[in-house]
């Protein structure tokens, strides 16, 4: 695709419920090392879906126009002198953040927690449902043949899923209990499982998701009810045949009981990974969590390594990313995917780039959740 001929344009936010498409200039190589990159798909993201209602995510608040989207996949259209690793035409998964390369957390391995982190659709930074993106080449995941474009749009939230199961030391023959069952809860527990957990038992408070799960890769699901924490958490064991509690619990929810059930539901010095971002302050069962001796991490987005094996899971055929796309969408039809997806009926809607030509429409994106 020729970018001097083709169409740049954007669906920016311009404040809540506010948005609109226009024609950006397509963006010049900053350094030697970029690559232009010709957006083929995008998934749309909880995060965009709040930045769209809201206008802001905790101290993130849009205060300019910003265009949104960040889990993309494109083509190499052009790339810099000093890239030695890409060339034109070459289909891409798009690492949407970038650090500064330069600071402790960045020389020490854990460039996602870089306080100069520039992260599409993060204000102020604009995001990557336009047609054309600039890109460091080593943020660029070059896809093999037998993995498809749409599937590179679904690395971004797998990604998120490699790095919550990293940070939880999933080993062999583990008892992995996952709350949550939306896309990122649905991939953490399909990770846990490509890593050899044994028991993957998934917990939502939505029937229909669940029954999602137990056909995508969950051994076990539990339907969270209105009752007390350590209630739901002794049915969680007792349902999945795990008397001494789970070796690991991950939260994908966000949700305050859900967090809370979670310290019920680990074992004696199991480990808890805290993934999920709902409210900033909750009662958190502290006493659980000293006297069983949790191990217990946050996980924020992904670092060195989680880009490239969220590819090779789904090449090596052990995350199947496809089950999760409920739909694609012409890019003209953002808006309305975006309030379909606010629905929550769907598990991920695809949002194709400006210069894709693709049949589907909004309307025929059918529920799935
Ligand atoms: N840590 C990170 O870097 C990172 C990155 C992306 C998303 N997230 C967060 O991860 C979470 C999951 O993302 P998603 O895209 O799958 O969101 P989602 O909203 O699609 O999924 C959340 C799920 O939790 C369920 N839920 C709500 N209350 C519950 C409860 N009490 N018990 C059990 N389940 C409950 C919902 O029904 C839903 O299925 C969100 O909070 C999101 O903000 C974190
Ligand atoms: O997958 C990346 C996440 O969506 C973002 O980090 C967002 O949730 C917070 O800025």
């Amino acid at each position: 695709m020729d970018p001097k001929s083709a169409s740049n344009l954007s669906f920016i936010l311009n404040k809540p419920h506010d948005v609109q498409f226009s024609d950006k200039p397509v963006p010049s190589l900053q350094g030697p090392h970029d690559v232009l990159v010709a957006v083929n798909y995008t998934g749309i993201c909880g995060s965009d879906v709040h930045y769209w209602e809201h206008g802001a995510i905790g101290h993130f608040v849009v205060k300019d126009p910003m265009v949104l989207g960040h889990e993309s996949s494109g083509t190499v259209v052009e790339v810099g002198p000093s890239v030695k690793t890409l060339k034109k035409g070459d289909r891409i998964a798009l690492e949407p953040g970038y650090p500064c390369r330069r600071c402790q957390p960045c020389l020490s391995g854990h460039y996602n927690l870089c306080p100069e982190m520039r992260f599409a659709a993060t204000p102020p930074y604009d995001g990557t449902l336009t047609g054309f993106w600039v890109a460091p080449a080593d943020f660029c995941y070059k896809l093999p043949d037998s993995v498809s474009l749409q599937e590179g749009a679904m690395i971004e939230p797998l990604a998120v899923a490699v790095h919550i199961v990293r940070q939880a030391v999933v080993t062999p023959g583990q008892s992995v209990v996952v709350m949550g069952a939306g896309p990122v809860g649905l991939l953490c527990a399909a990770v846990a499982r490509a890593f050899g957990a044994s028991k993957v038992v998934s917990v939502d408070i939505v029937k229909s998701k669940l029954e999602f799960a137990k056909s995508f890769c969950s051994t076990h699901t539990y339907i969270s009810q209105r009752i007390a924490a350590e209630e739901n958490a002794a049915n969680i064991k007792k349902e999945a045949g795990l008397e001494d509690g789970a070796d690991v619990v991950i939260d994908a929810s966000g949700a305050e009981p859900s967090i809370q059930t979670s310290l019920h539901t680990v074992r004696m010095g199991g480990t808890y990974v805290q993934g999920g971002m709902g409210k900033s302050d909750i009662t958190f069962p502290i006493m659980a969590m000293c006297l069983k001796e949790v191990t217990a991490k946050g996980s924020f987005r992904y670092g060195s390594g989680d880009y490239k094996l969220a590819v090779d899971l789904v090449a090596d055929g052990k995350v199947d990313v496809k089950k999760l796309i409920s739909g694609i969408v012409q890019f003209k039809e953002a808006e309305d995917a975006f309030k379909k997806v606010k629905q929550g009926e769907v598990i991920k809607i695809l949002i194709a780039g400006p210069n894709e030509k693709i049949e589907s429409s909004v309307s025929a994106v059918a529920a799935t959740a």
